[in-house]
C-alpha cells in the first residue's frame, strides 16, 4: 500500500546542512496500523512531512497504492493529498466553525455538491461518536471530543491512508486508549491504512500491528509490535519498551536475589543463576516446568509481567535456575533456540 524507498532528506541552513532522514525505506501494507516511533529530533515530523507530501525528499520515493508520489508536479500533488488525511496533535479546528462545519471543509474544498455534505458529514460524525454534538464549536468541546472532530475531517474525503502525527500527544492516559480504540475500530470498519508517527511506546503498544523506530534519521529497528516488545533490539526501543513496561527489577530485590543466590550456590554446592526471559507467544508455565524436568532444574519465578499485545502474549519473567552449572548453560542453549530471548543478568554488577 505504502512503499517509502531510500529517503533522503538534508536542510539546509546559514550555520550549515543537517541530514533529518539518511535512507529510510518503508513497506506499510493495506489495512495496517502501522506505528513509527523515536525520540525527539530523531526525523519524524520530516517524514510526515515527506509523506504527506509538504516536503519532497531529496532522494528516495514514496508510492502510495501504485501511485508514485515523490517528483509530482503541484497540481497533481494537490489532487493526490486527498487519498491522505491527517490528524494532528494540535487538532487544528476553526474556532468560528461548528463541529459539523469543521468536518465539512475538505469536502467544500474538494467541490463536492452541497446537498451531499449534510448527509455525508453526519455520517462521519456518527463514526466518531459525536452526532449530539453537531452543532457546537471548538471552545464547547473537550480535547479527546475536539480530535475525534479532526478524526472526522481526516476521513471526510475518504482517504486511503490516515496519517496520524502525535494525535494523542496533549491528551490524558485515559483519553488517549479511547482515541486509540476509536481508531482501531474505524480500520476495522473502513480498512484505511493508518500510519501513527509517535514518540509515546504506550500507543504503538495499545494499536499497532508493526512498528519502525527511528533515531538520527535512520530507522534502526522494525516488526510486528509483540516482536519489538519481547526482544527489543537496539538501546532506544529497549529503553523506550521498558519504560512503558516496567519490565526491570528495582535495586532491593537485586539486593535480595544476590544474597539468594549466593546462599543457594553455598548451600547446595550447584550454580544459580538469575535468568530475564523475553517471551513472545509462547506459554511461560509450560516452558518452566519442561525446563526443570528435562534439565533437572530447580527455577524459581522472581518477577513476572505478561500482558497482551495485539493479540499476542508479551511477557518478561525473571527466574532463578539452580542446578549443575552445564545443565544450566545447555537450559539457556535450549531456551534461545525456542526463540525467546535469554539474558543472564549480572546481579553483581547490577547493584553495584
Ligand atoms: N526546516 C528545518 N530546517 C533545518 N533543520 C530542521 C528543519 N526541520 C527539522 N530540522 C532538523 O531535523 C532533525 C529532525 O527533525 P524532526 O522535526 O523531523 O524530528 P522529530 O523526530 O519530529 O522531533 P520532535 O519529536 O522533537 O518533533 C532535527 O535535528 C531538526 O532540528
Amino acid at each position: 500500500m505504502i512503499h517509502i524507498e531510500n529517503i533522503h532528506k538534508t536542510y539546509v541552513t546559514p550555520r550549515g546542512r543537517f541530514d533529518a532522514l539518511r535512507g529510510i525505506s518503508l513497506e506499510i501494507g493495506k489495512g495496517e496500523i502501522f506505528g513509527v516511533i523515536g525520540p525527539s529530533g530523531a526525523g519524524k515530523s520530516t517524514l510526515v512531512q515527506c509523506i504527506n507530501l509538504l516536503e519532497q525528499p531529496d532522494q528516495g520515493a514514496i508510492t502510495i497504492g501504485g501511485q508514485v508520489l515523490t517528483g509530482l508536479p503541484e497540481s497533481q500533488l494537490r489532487q493526490q493529498r486527498r487519498r491522505i488525511g491527517m490528524v494532528f496533535q494540535g487538532f487544528n479546528l476553526l474556532a468560528r466553525r461548528t463541529v459539523a462545519g469543521n468536518v465539512a471543509l475538505p469536502l467544500e474544498i474538494a467541490g463536492v455538491p452541497a446537498s451531499e455534505i449534510g448527509p455525508r458529514v453526519a455520517r462521519l460524525l456518527d463514526l466518531v461518536g459525536l452526532a449530539h454534538l453537531h452543532d457546537r464549536y471548538p471552545a464547547q468541546i473537550s480535547g479527546g471530543q475536539k480530535q475525534r472532530v479532526g478524526i472526522a475531517r481526516a476521513l471526510a474525503n475518504d482517504p486511503d491512508v490516515l496519517l496520524s502525527d502525535e494525535a494523542t500527544s496533549a491528551l490524558d492516559p485515559e483519553t488517549t486508549a479511547t482515541i486509540l480504540t476509536l481508531l482501531r475500530e474505524i480500520n476495522r470498519k473502513t480498512g484505511v491504512t493508518i500510519v501513527m508517527i509517535t514518540h509515546q511506546m504506550e500507543v504503538v503498544r495499545q494499536v499497532c500491528d508493526r512498528v519502525a523506530v527511528i533515531d538520527k534519521g535512520h530507522i534502526v529497528e522494525s516488526g510486528p509490535t509483540a516482536r519489538v516488545f519481547a526482544a527489543p533490539e537496539h538501546d532506544i526501543t529497549r529503553a523506550m519498551v521498558s519504560a512503558v513496561t516496567a519490565s526491570e527489577l528495582t535495586d532491593e530485590t537485586l539486593a535480595t536475589l544476590r544474597d539468594r543466590l549466593g546462599q543457594a550456590r553455598a548451600e547446595s554446592g550447584q550454580d544459580a543463576r538469575l535468568w530475564k526471559l523475553g517471551l513472545s507467544g509462547q506459554d511461560s508455565g509450560a516452558l518452566l516446568s519442561d525446563l526443570s524436568r528435562q534439565f533437572d532444574l530447580r527455577l524459581s519465578l522472581v518477577q513476572a509481567r505478561i500482558e497482551d499485545i495485539q493479540g499476542v502474549a508479551v511477557g518478561t519473567l525473571f527466574v532463578v535456575a539452580q542446578g549443575a552449572a552445564e545443565r544450566i548453560e545447555a537450559a539457556q542453549i535450549a531456551v534461545r533456540q525456542k526463540n525467546i530471548v535469554l539474558e543472564e543478568v549480572n546481579h553483581e554488577s547490577a547493584t553495584a
